[in-house]
């Protein structure tokens, strides 16, 4: 079903789409209150795709009240589990009936490919709304064992009205990660899509309202940083911030909740994951692969891209020559061609930082392994960095982009300091043969995620946020991530006989 289609008829699809460009409140499309517009344009090609409404804290204002309405009478909260997860279980069919507009819609907006978009963003974004949908009906709340003088209970509550503040670099995901479990619980949500990649959001809360999610429990809030993830941060009805990005933005949501109403913040933010290769890997050319996927899905445009490998010295040149074999398979090119794995990066300004990146390891004079080059447009090369060390800018800071900086240890002790040298610890990967080894590195490493043998970031089932700088106050996916949605109640119940009515004893 998620097959890609061709270069041809994605192109077909391209030229027919009708663009959103108002913000949705309150069940309907509206304007910025200000009327004011920005441009959101293709980064492959620099083409203007649409004006979108530019909001600010009156759009915040409003959107906040029409979801707190929502969620005081209870239109969605109130409703039986099966009643909701039946509601969430159709916007997945309605999603999956738009799978090729989605997808197309996602590559134009932020340069994804769309052969990624098709097979990766748009098939998962469907299975986490399906599985939070799934898990509604199946949760129980908690009768405590207090003896025969109480009944004690604990039951979750949705906790209130949720600001949902996206990144750039999955859109369409990102946005399932957090709303599947919100409204799973229960919660009415204010979502913040990224200024780069607003349109997937808001055909997605335009299907929520066709598969029935009541006015006012789904909002779109569209504009800057500044004007509208602010604003949420500091509102005094926001119950809750879950946000993905940045660790400096991440940083400010905390001030913005210490500044207001103190509202739960859950962080996901940025990494510098390595990837640790032990000489007794046993199949270097799944290790060569398996790396080159880590660094270079999504244009390394990922938090948990693998951006450091760490490699013992008696195999590198080994590691290396493979490497360069996969790449060969990576072609960089036109998102709308289903042959190419990268496509361009999301903003000029985004180009300029990467860029960046490459210009010190031509002043510091790194050997470049592969790749190295700009190519026209917002492309860059898929790109390896030998010889770096521990002081160089590539190896401590997150480039959110396709390089792989090359660092070798010795001994087992000098691998996991080299994979702890960072700041933050949001995913890594360890390649060995030896089951002890494994085991250490992975319990070791200071990262929410640690895949042995493979890159990847689980399934549904499992949690990911990072330890450090990487994350705070809860983890994405899984029933962990409906429990950051949750508040707990205990009701305590005196059932102690001086309670009994007399007349009955
Ligand atoms: N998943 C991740 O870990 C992500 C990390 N990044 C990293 O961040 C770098 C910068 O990318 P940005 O788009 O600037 O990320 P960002 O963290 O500034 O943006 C993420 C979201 O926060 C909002 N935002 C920005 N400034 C804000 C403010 N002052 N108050 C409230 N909300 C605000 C943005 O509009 C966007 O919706 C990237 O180069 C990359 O290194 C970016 C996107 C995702
Ligand atoms: N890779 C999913 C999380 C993120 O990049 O923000």
């Amino acid at each position: 079903m998620h097959e890609p289609l061709t270069a041809a008829e994605y192109k077909a699809i391209a030229a027919n789409l009708e663009l959103p460009t108002n913000a949705f409140i309150d069940g309907a499309f509206r304007p910025a209150k200000s009327g004011k517009t920005f441009t959101t344009t293709n980064p492959a090609t620099g083409e203007v795709l649409a004006e979108i409404a530019a909001c600010d804290a009156s759009d915040v204002d409003y959107a906040v009240a029409k979801a707190r309405d929502a969620f005081e009478d209870g239109r969605w909260r109130l409703q039986s589990p099966a009643d909701r997860k039946a509601t969430l279980l159709k916007l997945a069919k309605l999603l999956e009936r738009n799978r090729h507009e989605l997808a197309v819609m996602e590559s134009l907006d932020s340069g994804k490919p769309v052969r990624e978009c098709q097979t990766v963003d748009v098939p998962d974004t469907i299975h986490t709304i399906r599985w939070h949908a799934e898990l509604i009906d199946k949760l129980y709340d908690n009768t405590n064992n207090v003896g025969a003088n109480a009944l004690a209970m604990v039951v979750r509550e949705p906790v209130g009205v949720v600001g949902c503040v996206l990144p750039w670099n999955f859109p369409l995901l990102m946005l399932a990660w957090k709303i599947g479990p919100a409204l799973a619980a229960g919660c009415s949500v204010i979502v913040k899509p990224a200024q780069e990649t607003t349109l997937t959001t808001l055909r997605v809360a335009e299907l929520a309202h066709e598969a029935g999610i009541p006015a006012g429990v789904f909002n779109v809030v569209t504009g800057s940083g500044r004007d509208v993830g602010e604003p949420i941060g500091l509102h005094m009805d926001v119950d809750m911030v879950a946000f993905t990005g940045s660790t400096p933005t991440g940083r400010r949501f905390l001030r913005y909740a210490a500044d207001s109403n103190l509202k739960k913040v859950v962080l996901e933010c940025g990494g510098k994951n390595p990837a640790v290769v032990l000489e007794d890997a046993e199949d270097l050319d799944l290790v060569a692969e398996q790396v080159v996927n880590g660094a270079f899905w999504n244009m390394g445009e990922n938090c948990s891209a693998t951006s450091r490998l760490i490699v013992q010295a008696s195999i590198k040149d080994e590691l290396l020559s493979r490497i360069g074999a996969y790449m060969r398979e990576w072609k960089t090119g036109d998102p709308l061609d289903p042959e190419n794995r990268l496509g361009a990066l999301v903003s000029k300004n985004h180009f300029d930082k990467v860029k960046s990146f490459l210009d010190d390891v031509k002043s510091e004079e790194l050997p470049v392994a592969f790749g190295g080059e700009t190519l026209k447009g917002a492309y860059i090369e898929p790109t390896v960095v030998d010889g770096v060390t521990p002081a160089s800018r590539l190896f401590k800071e997150e480039v959110f982009g396709p390089i792989l900086s090359v660092t070798t240890f010795e001994n087992l002790d000098e691998a996991l300091a080299l994979a702890n040298d960072t700041n933050y610890g949001l995913t890594a990967s360890v390649y060995t043969g030896s089951l002890r080894k494994a085991i250490k590195l992975s319990r070791e490493i200071r990262a929410g995620l640690v895949t042995v043998n493979c890159f990847g970031e689980g399934d549904a089932t499992t949690p990911f946020g990072g330890y450090k700088e990487s994350g705070f106050g809860g983890r994405d996916k899984s029933i962990f991530a409906h429990d950051n949605y949750c508040e707990l109640k205990t009701i305590w119940i005196d059932v102690s006989d001086r309670s009994v009515d007399e007349t009955i004893r």
